[in-house]
């Protein structure tokens, strides 16, 4: 930044702090073998420690033409190194994930000072999941997956009202009725980086990574 630019930064950002305070230690030599487990172990300090929405997470996608993108929303499941979350199929991150389906999904806890870092494939786990997965959400959260065009463009307020009331009416017709475009999705990963932060910046970086004959192996990354 040059000397011009830096008189121009806007007063806002000055002193903003992050990773304030001390956190535990993240002690690596009692690790376990596989990376789902230590997810789970640190979800579950997460819940203990009553971190706010710790299954919210940052999925990162890309276009058919490279370029990223990023959105947050929930994890809804974990079976070993497989990491769910649910969307509509026309969304634009369901068709950057038709279109290409490397992804990675990063969670941030300011409280515990942890990051967490995954990159995977992404595969849909069909149209019954999907559905599955909308019949467990509450009505109003059905109904709008059920207008089927996430991330479409909206011409005003009056249309989302109409659609809504078409899907509500439908919902009491038909409490069983789903979208056929909601999607579970299922990531597979291959890396995942467990990120403590320390106050004196020294942070502690473990990496596992899959290897060619799909054992995992960790290490530490320096901060
Ligand atoms: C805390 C939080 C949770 C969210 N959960 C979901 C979710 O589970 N599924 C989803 O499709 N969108 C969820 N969203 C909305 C997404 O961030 C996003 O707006 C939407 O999925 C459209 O993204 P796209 O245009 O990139 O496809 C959530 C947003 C926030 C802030």
């Amino acid at each position: 930044m040059s000397a011009d630019q830096s008189d121009n930064r806007n007063p806002l950002f000055r002193g903003l702090k992050a990773l304030e305070g001390t956190f535990a230690a993240f002690d690596t030599s009692k690790i376990p073998q596989r990376p789902g487990e230590l997810f789970l172990e640190w979800m579950a300090l997460a819940l203990q420690e009553n971190v706010t929405e710790p299954h919210a997470v940052t999925l990162s996608t890309v276009d058919s033409e490279g370029r990223p993108d990023a959105r947050v929303l929930v994890l809804k499941d974990v079976h070993g190194e497989t990491f769910y979350f649910a969307s509509g199929m026309e969304s634009r991150k369901g068709q950057q994930l038709q279109h290409n389906s490397h992804a990675a999904l990063t969670f941030y806890w300011p409280s515990l000072g942890r990051q967490i870092r995954l990159r995977g494939t992404v595969s849909d786990t069909g149209a019954e999941e999907g559905a599955e997965d909308l019949r467990r959400r509450p009505d109003e959260a059905r109904a709008i997956a059920m207008t089927g065009r996430q991330s479409a463009p909206l011409d005003n307020e009056r249309q989302l009202e109409q659609a809504l009331a078409e899907y509500r009416e439908q919902l009491v017709r038909d409490p069983e009725a789903v979208s056929p475009y909601w999607r579970l999705y299922a990531m597979q990963i291959f890396e995942a980086e467990f990120w403590q932060a320390h106050s004196g910046r020294k942070h502690t970086r473990l990496q596992y990574r899959l290897d060619e004959d799909g054992q995992w192996e960790s290490g530490l990354l320096w901060p």
